[in-house]
């Protein structure tokens, strides 16, 4: 996997104190409140596992599985559900967990789904953000790494289902996905 990456972008230790700091961060502003945590699979759950280590107010979390890239490095604008939440959000306050936005497809239709549904209030947890990708507006509370364009994996993020094991975030190498 390791000659696979061109360079890494961001090691262990800086992952592990951003997401320490998101925790923080998250368990300050819901203080006093309940919280639901939704992970959208598959990218998000190694963020999401380390997340909620450091969030110290009690939450629920929930799963949720879309798809739009398929075994592509560009997203094919269509999102599909793949697995929905197993319980209601009504009248609950949401924190969507994902490991990288990029075209903002992913989330702007979810975040209309999830809306539809009378939440309390959604929020948006993004490890990752890549805003030359973007072809719709977001409004992103929480953010971990600004990156730059380039088609990134490890810590959950794969290409073709591989590398999600890798503990850190690489730049994949272009012969590996344009071969
Ligand atoms: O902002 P966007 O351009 O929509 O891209 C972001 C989405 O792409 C990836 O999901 P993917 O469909 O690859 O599924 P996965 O998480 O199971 O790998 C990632 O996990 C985000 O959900
Ligand atoms: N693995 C991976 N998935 C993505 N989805 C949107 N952008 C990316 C990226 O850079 N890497």
């Amino acid at each position: 996997m390791k000659e696979d990456i061109r360079e890494v972008l961001i090691n262990e230790e800086q992952l592990k104190n951003k997401v320490m700091k998101l925790g923080k961060q998250i368990s300050k502003d819901y203080e006093g409140e309940s919280l639901t945590v939704i992970c959208i699979l598959k990218g998000a759950v190694m963020f999401m596992t380390e997340l909620i280590k450091n969030i110290e107010i009690p939450i629920e979390i929930d799963f949720m599985d879309v798809s739009s890239y398929g075994n592509q490095t560009t997203s094919s604008g269509v999102v599909k559900i793949i697995k929905d939440l197993d319980s209601s959000i009504e009248g609950k306050n949401i924190l969507i967990v994902e490991d990288i936005i990029d075209s903002g497809l992913t989330l702007n239709y979810l975040m209309k789904i999830l809306k539809s549904r009378s939440p309390k209030s959604v929020e948006i947890c993004s490890l990752l953000d890549k805003p030359e990708g973007r072809n719709v507006d977001m409004e992103v509370k929480y953010v971990g790494f600004i990156v730059p364009d380039a088609f990134l994996v490890g810590y959950g993020l794969d290409f073709a289902e591989k590398y999600r094991n890798l503990p850190y975030i690489g730049i994949l190498k272009e012969e590996i996905y344009l071969s």
